[in-house]
């Protein structure tokens, strides 16, 4: 467990592992087809902490998330979220798993058309049969500013506001790690802000935790640490970024 805090953090609670990697190897394909996605990563994501994934296109970013997430099955070494084990369970298991303890936030928002923003919002809760606390679906709706919009369907808001939707529904189930693979991509860079700005805030005020992927430094700044990737390795390391310091890395890296 790294205890380390850049000096500029403000005081949290102590450092506690959300969900982490222990020599984590991700091979694809087999014989001249082989591709090492991963290559023995160690990385711990603490709790109530934003963390920002970087590197160059192909460095293994979504790989190194889909594991810790349990999307993706690992090759070698372990992958945990707070103390289970993934590689230990059946798909049965792994499915309950990220029902009950993880939240994604994806690129491409993933909500049902035919619901309201409201039912898509609850909608994994409903599928886990559990029933959200009202005041805290009303406290998240309130937060991302979605109070008035409960009853719209997705063709009717803004990618803006369905990526909203999207965080709120990450949001609701508090789960114990919240996973957003490039939240931003689809947003101009108002609407991105926003986004980036809830994430920030559920981590400051409401104690989540958030592991992002992205390509943007800006995207990055929000983050309270940054790890950077090439090749499948973790090569730097920022904690409190800012968007000058995360390119600098970049440039070093020739990303
Ligand atoms: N399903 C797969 N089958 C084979 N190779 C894969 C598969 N998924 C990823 N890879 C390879 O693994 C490496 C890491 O891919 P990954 O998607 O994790 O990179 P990334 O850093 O997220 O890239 P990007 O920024 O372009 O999304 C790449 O070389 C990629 O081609």
């Amino acid at each position: 467990m790294s205890t380390q805090t850049a000096a500029s953090v403000p005081a949290r609670p102590p450092a506690v592992s959300a969900a982490g990697a222990t020599a984590l190897s991700k091979v694809y394909g087999e014989g001249e087809a082989q591709v090492v996605a991963l290559d023995s990563v160690s990385v711990e994501f603490e709790r109530a902490r934003f963390t920002a994934i970087m590197g160059p296109s192909g460095s293994g970013k979504s790989t190194l998330m889909h594991c810790v997430a349990g999307l993706d099955s690992v090759s070698a070494g372990s992958a945990r979220i707070g103390d289970i084990e993934l590689s230990a369970l059946n798909d049965r298991q792994l499915t309950r798993v990220r029902r009950e303890r993880v939240g994604f936030v994806f690129q491409a928002f993933n909500l049902l058309p035919t619901l309201t923003a409201l039912e898509n919002i609850t909608l994994p809760m409903a599928i886990a049969g559990r029933e959200p606390d009202r005041r805290w679906l009303d406290t998240v709706v309130a937060k991302v500013g979605l109070s008035e919009r409960l009853g719209h369907r997705p063709a009717q808001l803004s990618g803006g506001q369905q990526q909203r939707v999207a965080v709120a529904r990450a949001l609701v189930s508090s789960p114990e790690i919240i996973f957003a693979d490039e939240p931003t991509g689809n947003l101009d860079s108002r609407a991105g802000s926003e986004i980036l700005a809830f994430l920030r805030d559920s981590v400051r005020e409401l104690g989540q935790t958030v592991v992002m992927v992205t390509h943007d430094p800006v995207a990055a700044s929000y983050a309270d640490r940054v790890i950077f990737l090439a090749d499948g390795r973790i090569t730097d390391e920022l904690l409190a970024p800012t968007a000058e310091s995360v390119l600098d890395v970049m440039r070093r890296f020739g990303s």
